[in-house]
């Protein structure tokens, strides 16, 4: 089978996973050449000497290795230290509408191509969530350090129990995890922020209330290890399909790809930095999404090692020094809802 057979095989998103999963050439950062017109690059600092990313060298024409072609170089005009590094492009976000956000701070809007999300329904998802059956551990599996599980871990809940494989929730216990007050607080301070009537001029998905009953009830909290991936996937476990749901990264960048309903469409590359936040919503919600890369050498040096530093300050910034961590805050039961006898 010829190469060109191979990759129409592929959906436009699979072919942009297996671009920026590639770690063929190693030490260097997936090109962004092919993806620099729809790349969403949320929090540009002023000075790139402050980006970890520049320093990962991401904007240099070294890490251009599967691009044989030399006509495109902006690179070639830098200066001194610009020189070694590759001068970061002026990546245009301009088509992208800009919103002032209520606490000051901006924001932008990225709408893909999505019809909105029909409503499941209470008796559906309780029927989807029943086919939870809890982990089961297996018997062949071997004892291991509390060290090797932290290597291994790759997600923890915060409210209701999801499991992954199933995309649901176990609504069986009468009592989820608690979700943290603080956390909560912080969510909904992030919606709260939002302008959602110039988000959602022309729909209405039920952002009129959010504002005073968005309430995060569940997360889940993602642990990435350099190399690790989470494939294409649209979050529809929630009864209501429109609902924000609030992500925060931490640690080192990652490219978050956006696509649309269909895996067949190319998604939108979005750098996500630590400290950035994306709020996922109204139609938005039904998007394929998904984590390809994990990019190496961009934890940014405030999670450097302190004399200073507590046990288990010292332990989570170990941890995080080869890591990215993600916040998914989500509402499973909006108001009037609630965790009904289901046995
Ligand atoms: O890691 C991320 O930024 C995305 C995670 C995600 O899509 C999810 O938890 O549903
Ligand atoms: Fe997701």
């Amino acid at each position: 089978m010829s190469e060109s057979d191979k990759t129409t095989q592929y959906t436009a998103f699979r072919l942009a996973e297996k671009h920026f999963k590639n770690r063929a050439s190693r030490d260097k950062l997936p090109s962004l050449r092919k993806y620099q017109d729809t790349l969403v690059d949320l929090s540009r600092p002023h000075r790139q000497e402050d980006d970890p990313l520049w320093h990962a060298g991401w904007w240099s024409p070294l890490n251009d290795a599967d691009v044989k072609s030399a006509s495109w170089m902006p690179w070639t005009f830098g200066k001194g230290k610009e020189r070694d590094k590759g001068e970061r492009p002026e990546l245009s976000i301009s088509e992208l509408k800009e919103i002032q956000l209520k606490d000051g701070k901006v924001g932008w809007i990225v709408e893909p191509e999505t019809e909105p999300g029909s409503v499941i329904g209470y008796e559906e998802i309780v029927a989807r969530n029943k086919s939870w059956t809890g982990d089961i551990p297996s018997d062949k599996l071997k004892e291991k350090t509390v060290s090797q599980l932290m290597g291994e871990i790759r997600w923890a809940n915060l409210g209701w129990v999801y499991q992954w494989s199933t995309k649901s929730y176990d609504l069986s216990r009468e009592i989820p995890i608690p979700f943290p007050p603080e956390l909560a607080k912080i969510c909904r301070k992030v919606s709260a922020s939002v302008p959602w009537a110039e988000v959602w001029p022309a729909h209405s998905c039920g952002w009129e209330t959010w504002e005073e009953d968005y309430a995060p009830d569940t997360g889940i909290v993602n642990f990435y290890q350099e190399g690790q991936t989470l494939m294409a996937h649209v979050d529809r476990s929630e009864l209501d399909p429109a609902r924000p749901l609030v992500s925060l990264s931490l640690g080192h960048s990652a490219i978050l790809l956006l696509g649309t309903t269909s895996r067949q469409d190319p998604p939108r590359p979005i750098v996500l930095r630590s400290g950035d936040c994306l709020i996922m919503s109204g139609n938005g919600r039904q998007a394929y999404h998904g984590v390809p890369r994990i990019l190496e050498g961009t934890l940014p040096s405030h999670f450097g090692p302190l004399e200073t530093d507590t046990d288990s300050m010292a332990a989570i910034k170990r941890f995080i020094s080869s890591a990215r961590i993600n916040i998914n805050a989500r509402q499973v039961f909006p108001p009037g809802f609630q965790r009904r006898d289901i046995t």
